[in-house]
This record gives structure tokens, C-alpha cells and sequence, in this order.
């Protein structure tokens, strides 16, 4: 039988602690992995190891890595005061999350970041976020509403980037519901889509030996419109790519 291989990602997952009689769980959106799926890739799910050893094992056995979103990073981990409007993330996801970051991106390893998950792209590399956009960037469009899941606002494109390749010209709308947003971007990234009001809305690697992008709108969501399928698309090549590139180096 002719095996095919394809291009395998993990993902991490949501977390909640046991609540009294109800036990713990890991779960998350399917629109994560049937988006890989759809994309042609075999996505893998990782469960919130503890030990950076097993997070090294469990990355060898994949090609990239996709981040997820959810609730929000703690800002005390980063050294900043904790604001009333966050509402953190269960502690071992985001300890799991902010480990997995840091080995992915040492290692090099091709990752694609939404919504939270590019937030911590960004805190991971060295910068930093919004905290609650609308006392910090006070002239900012609303980035969320809380009785609207389909909120949503145009894009303004980085000409030559994977987010022009995927959009093309013309006006985009994206969904958005976040209240964090990138503030200070980290070094070897650089802007390939904000909103009209300036907010950061996608993110990509300028290292040659790193494939890394990020989205803070949801490609994946039932909001999304056809063509936020390719970024998806763009992202499980860029993962073969990058793959085949270091196999080629050994
Ligand atoms: N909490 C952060 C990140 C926003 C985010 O990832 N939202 C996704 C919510 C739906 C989901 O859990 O996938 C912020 O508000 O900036």
C-alpha cells in the first residue's frame, strides 16, 4: 500500500480545570483541525504536557504547529500589572502554551499563531500586547461585541506578503472578537495586515530559517469568509517547504 505523507500539525487545545464533580477537560473548536484537514494536513492534538522533555518528543513527531486562541495570556507572567478586563486562561494551558512557544520558536519549527495564539507568538519573541484596546488605543475601531459574534472590519494589506497572496487587493473584511492586541511587535517579525484604526491583525517571520505567520482574526470560525481557507492552504505549504528545505540543509 502506497502511504501517503502529509503534512502533520499540532495543535494545541483549550483547558478546564475539575469543577467539583465534573471532571477535568481539553478540548477545542473543530474548525481548528478540520481547517488543517481541509487545508490537506493531519493535524494532531497536543494535550498541556508539563515537561519541557515530552514537549520536545511530541515535536518531533510533527511538522509545524498551530496555535490556537481563547482566553486571555495572564499579563503578570510578562511582568505587567493584572487589568480588570482579563479574563485569563486556565494556568495549564497557558503554562503548556508558553512552553510549546518558546521551544517552537527556538527550534525553529513553522507555526501559524490565531488570535491568542499570535499574542503569544509576539510575547514569546520579545514583544508585547494591548491590554484592553479600547483604554488603550481609545481612537480604536471595536475589535469585539459581545452581542455579535460575526463582528467584523476591513484589513489593510502588506503588499508582497502571504495575506496580499491569499486576499489579493479590494476590500476585506475579517471577524474580530478580541480586546488584546499587539502593542510593541517583537524583532524579526514585521506588520502584513492591520485594521484601519492601526490595530496589528496579522503577522509574519522575516527570519529566512523561520516560517511563521500569525492572524488575530479567526480563519478557522464559522464567521470567516471562502478565501480565509487559503491562508490555511499557504501555511501547510510553507510547513512542507520548510520541512523539505531542512532535509535538503542535512
Ligand atoms: N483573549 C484574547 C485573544 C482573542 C482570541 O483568541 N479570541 C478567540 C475566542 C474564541 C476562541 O476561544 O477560539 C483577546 O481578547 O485579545
Amino acid at each position: 500500500m502506497i502511504r501517503m505523507s502529509k503534512t502533520v500539525i499540532g495543535i494545541n487545545a483549550d483547558y478546564r480545570a475539575a469543577q467539583g464533580e465534573k471532571p477535568a477537560l481539553t478540548y477545542l473548536t473543530a474548525a481548528y483541525y478540520d481547517s488543517i484537514l481541509q487545508a490537506g494536513g493531519l493535524p494532531v492534538v497536543l494535550p498541556p504536557l508539563a515537561e519541557e522533555a515530552d514537549i520536545h518528543q511530541a515535536l518531533d513527531l510533527v511538522d509545524g504547529v498551530m496555535l490556537i486562541g481563547g482566553a486571555d495570556l495572564d499579563p503578570r507572567r510578562d511582568g505587567w500589572m493584572l487589568h480588570p478586563s482579563v479574563r485569563a486562561m486556565a494556568p495549564r494551558r497557558e503554562s503548556f502554551d508558553r512552553t510549546l512557544a518558546r521551544v517552537v520558536a527556538d527550534r525553529r519549527v513553522p507555526v501559524f499563531g490565531i488570535g491568542a495564539g499570535m499574542q503569544l507568538i509576539n510575547v514569546t519573541r520579545g514583544g508585547n500586547l494591548h491590554l484592553h484596546i479600547p483604554e488603550d488605543v481609545p481612537t480604536a475601531l471595536p475589535h469585539k461585541d459581545n452581542l455579535d459574534p460575526a463582528h467584523r472590519h476591513t484589513l489593510e494589506l502588506r503588499p508582497g506578503s502571504l495575506m496580499e497572496r491569499v486576499f489579493g487587493d479590494g476590500e476585506l473584511r475579517v471577524n474580530s472578537m478580541h480586546h488584546m492586541a499587539i502593542d510593541d511587535l517583537a524583532p524579526g517579525f514585521h506588520v502584513t495586515a492591520r485594521c484601519p484604526d492601526g490595530i496589528v491583525e496579522a503577522i509574519e517571520s522575516t527570519s529566512p530559517d523561520w516560517f511563521a505567520i500569525g492572524t488575530q482574526f479567526h480563519p478557522e470560525a464559522d464567521t470567516a469568509s471562502a478565501l480565509d481557507v487559503r491562508i490555511f492552504e499557504e501555511f501547510v505549504i510553507g510547513v512542507k517547504e520548510s520541512r523539505e528545505a531542512v532535509r535538503i540543509a542535512a
